[in-house]
């Protein structure tokens, strides 16, 4: 593996364990509502493209879904606060992470994160699991005009740290990861232990594919 100068690494799945609060949050707004809990199995299934989406998937039921406008515009709101209020009780880094992290940033000090979460919960999230002071950039699904799987987000991170492409490397779990990465034309590593809609993460094309953080350790050369 080449050694890059700068890494960008997905939140969701990748470095956080995140579905039991987004469940949570999502079966707390269905239950505001007067419709059926989906639970963590289900919503695990729907993470990974953005807030909107993911109401959209818990209204529906259904991945590719889309419920009256006037359900949407009453959900969304209490989405946004049950998810606010409940953000980081029961999210927590996998096994690994912390001390990949900070082997990361010994060794490579340029690291972004690139979720599609809101802004409005990404950089609290990470502030209270204690790790956002390791990333020199943090780019959140609407922090941009478009998320992941364009480029923009990581072709703004390679601008901010005047790197390339051919530089960067992109760590994620999902495809939608790996198609932003194939997009912006750098090469990426997998985790398998995230969300990835149900699929195996195995089948997407990534570099590589790993089962804890810290493997990247062995991978990347010091
Ligand atoms: O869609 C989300 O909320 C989070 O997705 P992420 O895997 O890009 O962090
Ligand atoms: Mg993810």
């Amino acid at each position: 593996m080449f050694k890059p100068e700068l890494i960008l690494s997905d939140l969701d799945g990748t470095l956080v364990d995140s579905v039991p609060d987004l469940a949570y949050a999502a079966d707390q707004m269905m239950q505001q509502l007067d419709l059926p809990a989906r639970g963590v199995d289900s919503v695990r299934l729907w993470v990974g493209n953005g807030v909107e989406r993911l109401v959209k998937r818990t209204l529906t039921g259904e991945m590719y879904g889309e419920p009256p406008s006037d359900l949407l515009a009453k959900a969304f709101p209490l989405f946004m606060d049950c998810y606010g209020d409940t953000n980081g009780q029961r999210s927590q880094l996998y096994p690994g992470v912390r001390e990949g992290l900070v082997w990361l940033h010994e060794h490579y000090r340029n690291l972004g994160c690139i979720t599609n979460k809101s802004k409005r919960f990404t950089r609290p999230l990470l502030e209270q699991l204690g790790i956002a002071d390791y990333f020199g950039i943090i780019v959140a699904g609407d922090s941009l005009p478009a998320k992941k799987p364009d480029p923009l987000p990581l072709t703004h991170c390679m601008d901010f740290f005047s790197k390339k492409p051919e530089q960067t490397l992109m760590i994620g779990d999902s495809t939608n990861d790996v198609q932003a990465a194939r997009n912006a034309g750098c090469p990426i590593i997998c985790v398998d232990y995230g969300y990835n809609h149900g699929e195996d993460i195995r089948l997407s094309g990534a570099d590589a594919v790993i089962s804890h953080f810290a493997e990247l350790q062995r991978l990347l050369p010091l």
